[in-house]
């Protein structure tokens, strides 16, 4: 299994000059996101804030659509908001990334109604790879730990999308003016 920690050589994650201010609500990446999208009526519809350097906050409340268990958040959902959360950070460097590896760690049942609070960080950067790290508490920020992550996030351009996305939506993607800025705010030197 390939390492999630940063290699010998890697460097610090770097704040872009321009991100926004620590406690500034990024906003959605692409609206029809199931992570954080507000056109997405399924979707987990998570809110991330910008913290100090390269970390964000969020927080995602476990509703009854998301059981696996009678009562109990599904894994895969969890580890979709703490993906999610992870990939925002991208936001505060301009690079626009997608995740390459992810491990869960689930340590706590998490009960519907349950708010999760969410926070991420970049732990280093090497090429194009951006090591991250996710943990889910619940009933506080200070509450217990009850699901963490690590994730490798690969740096790529804008192809990725047009050239492996179907045409319809990657069409009304670039259409869309406020798609296209919001893409442009996750690219190095816009
Ligand atoms: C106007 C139009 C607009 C549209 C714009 C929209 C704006 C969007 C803005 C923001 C987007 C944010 C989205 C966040 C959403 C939440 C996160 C997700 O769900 S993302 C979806 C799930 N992930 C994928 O679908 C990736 C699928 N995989 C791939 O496409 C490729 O495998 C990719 C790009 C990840 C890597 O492919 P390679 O050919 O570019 O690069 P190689 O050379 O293979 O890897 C580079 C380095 O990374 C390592 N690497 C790659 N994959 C790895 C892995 N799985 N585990 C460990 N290392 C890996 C390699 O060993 C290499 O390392 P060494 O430089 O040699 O040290």
């Amino acid at each position: 299994m390939r390492s999630l920690t940063p290699p010998p050589g890697a460097a610090a994650a770097d704040r872009h000059p321009d991100a926004p201010a620590p406690g500034t609500l990024l906003g959605s990446h692409y609206r029809h996101c199931f992570g954080c999208g507000s056109g997405q009526p399924h979707g987990l519809h998570l809110e991330t804030r910008a913290g100090e350097g390269v970390s964000v906050t969020a927080e995602f409340t476990v509703r009854p659509v998301h059981q696996g268990a009678p009562g109990l958040a599904h894994g895969g959902v969890l580890t979709t908001a703490l993906d999610e959360t992870m990939g925002s950070l991208g936001w505060l460097m301009h690079v626009i990334a997608v995740t390459g590896r992810l491990e869960t760690d689930f340590v706590r049942p998490v009960p519907v109604d349950t708010v999760l609070h969410l926070s991420a960080r970049a732990t280093g950067v090497h090429g194009r790879k951006i090591f991250t790290s996710a943990e889910g508490r619940i009933g506080g920020s200070g509450g217990p730990v009850a699901v963490r992550a690590e994730a490798l996030f690969i740096q790529v351009k804008v192809e990725h999308f047009t050239d492996n996305g179907r045409d319809e939506e990657i069409q009304a993607a670039m259409a869309d003016p406020d798609q296209v800025r919001r893409a442009r705010a996750f690219e190095v030197n816009p």
